[in-house]
């Protein structure tokens, strides 16, 4: 371990892959740096084909038993599987803003958050109920179980190290499925962490392995293998799709959870200190490196300079840098090519007439840090009006009616998160029907919670992850007709 170890307990790190029970590596490594000071945080064993065909044979043995413990026995080892991620709160933490760069406090709020899937569906376990169907028959009665799906394939993201694996492994282990767990190349430590504990909460061996490294050689194998029947993602939709394809020859159940370009939209009667309050939440959260932050901010015209004022002064007093080396609201992006994804996106609406209120240009810190930056009179040309920004940039556009705007809200190829703020009942009801999303706040500007269904429609995705919706993506339906029987 580089980087200056400090704190963060030896006992949770590895660097190599966790299958069949057994860490092991490879002959060759890959670096994981820390976005926020560009230093290699650890060398991890590069994996491929062989060690994700392992990996998959692994799952499929451990298969049987762990479908044939009772649902209170899988629910006793997850919940202990998510106390203990609450235990190491604080290592998991340190680990996982190293890896990613996220602010402590934030890192700190996603151990909990990745630890409330495992308690939900710990829970959930115990209620994948069937049912008894009123027979046409009086010979026969009529049965619906539900079933686990069978090995699992996941593939997950940087930006959320924890959650957005507990996201899916907390419902498959639920359903009686195992896993086989590919996380990003940028943020593998977090989920090697995850197994440790994984293993101390006696998840058995081969119910949820880990291989890392080169991403499309794993990747062929979890979508090409047969005996892998469901792929779980998170990324983007261009990946989302590719992964997809690729899955097609064997048929696999596809849970997607894509990219998005979320408008927040603002009226008139809007509380616009609650606004801004929820516009600050949603759009600089991750340093705006998340599937639901805000890409386009509506705002009606009567209120477009209050409105924008508000927000520059909120925005200012956002405190930039290493989340290790004090206490900020903002951190790096994650490398390089986010950073100028982020440049290119506020010089093309510049040229494109918008004025940078604030910011608008890398952060004095340098490395793959940027201003937090509020543009104003975007226009629906800019790149940032259809294209995920994925960084700290507000972009706000005017308009002058409810029309005008759900029309224009609706226009992007993505529908995962929304956002707006009125004070008027019948309006709330209004647009919140018309927009064309799988996820809407009203007045609020941070939705998810493991408790509601997570997912987006259009472009953004396929199914739903959390809530009691959540572990019908990683089951089956049986229909059994007991016949036979007297009448
Ligand atoms: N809808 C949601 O819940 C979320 C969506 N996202 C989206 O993900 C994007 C940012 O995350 P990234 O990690 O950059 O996305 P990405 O799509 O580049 O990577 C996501 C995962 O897919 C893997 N991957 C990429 N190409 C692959 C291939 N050909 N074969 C196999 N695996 C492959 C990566 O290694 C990583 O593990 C954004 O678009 C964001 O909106 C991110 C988090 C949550
Ligand atoms: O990766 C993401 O963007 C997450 O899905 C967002 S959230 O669930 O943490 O809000």
């Amino acid at each position: 371990m580089n980087d200056g170890d400090r704190s963060i307990e030896t006992s949770l790190l590895r660097n190599g892959h966790y299958i069949d029970g057994h860490w092991r590596g490879s002959s060759e490594t890959y670096p994981v740096y820390n976005p926020a000071t560009g230093s290699v945080v650890a060398e991890v064993a590069k994996g491929g084909r062989a060690e994700a065909q392992e990996a998959v044979d692994a799952a499929a043995k451990a298969f049987p038993a762990w479908r044939a413990l009772t649902a209170k026995e899988r629910s006793s080892r997850m919940r202990r599987w998510g106390e203990l991620m609450l235990v190491h709160r604080e290592a998991l933490a340190e680990l996982l803003s190293r890896e990613q760069g996220k602010p402590l406090a934030e890192a700190r709020g996603e151990v909990a958050y990745a630890a409330s899937f495992l308690e939900w569906f710990a829970e959930e376990a115990k209620r994948a109920y069937g049912d008894v169907i009123p027979s046409p028959s009086p010979h026969a009665k009529i049965l619906v179980v539900r079933e686990p799906i069978g090995v699992v394939a996941a593939i997950t993201p940087w930006n959320f190290p924890l959650a957005m694996i507990t996201r899916k492994a907390a419902p498959a282990l639920a359903a009686g499925c195992t896993m086989v767990l590919k996380p990003s190349e940028e943020t593998p430590l977090s989920a090697f962490a995850l197994a440790v504990l994984a293993e101390l909460a006696e998840i058995p061996a081969g119910v949820f392995n880990i291989v890392s490294g080169d991403a499309i050689a794993i990747g062929t194998v979890l979508t090409g293998s047969s005996i892998v029947r469901k792929l779980s993602f998170t990324g983007s939709t261009r990946t989302g799709k590719l992964l997809a394809r690729q899955c097609s020859d064997t048929l696999k159940k596809l849970s997607l959870e894509l990219g998005g370009n979320a408008p927040f939209i603002v009226f008139d009667d809007a509380d616009i200190d609650a606004a801004v309050r929820g516009a600050i939440a949603s759009k600089f959260r991750n340093t705006g490196q998340t599937c639901v932050c805000v890409n386009r901010f509506y705002v009606q015209n009567g209120i477009y300079k209050a409105f924008t004022q508000a927000l520059v002064d909120a925005v200012s007093r956002l405190r930039v840098g290493d989340a290790l080396a004090g206490d900020f609201e903002q951190g790096p992006l994650i490398n390089r090519a986010a950073l100028i994804k982020v440049q290119e996106h506020v010089a093309d609406a510049v040229v494109k007439g918008a004025r940078v209120l604030m910011g608008g240009k890398p952060h004095a810190l340098g490395g793959t840090f940027f201003e937090p930056t509020v543009l104003v009179d975007a226009t629906h040309g800019m790149l940032i009006a259809q294209e995920e920004t994925f960084g700290p940039v507000a972009a706000c556009f005017r308009f002058d009616s409810e029309e005008e705007v759900v029309t224009a809200a609706n226009g992007t190829p993505y529908g995962l998160a929304a956002y707006f703020y009125t004070r008027d009942i019948a309006r709330s009801w209004r647009v919140a029907g018309a927009l064309e999303s799988g996820m809407v706040g009203i007045n609020e500007g941070i939705i998810s919670t493991e408790v509601a269904p997570f997912g987006g429609v259009k472009e953004s995705g396929l199914g739903r992850e959390g809530s009691k919706y959540g572990i019908d993506e990683y089951m089956e339906l049986k229909y059994l007709m007991l016949g036979g029987l007297d009448g």
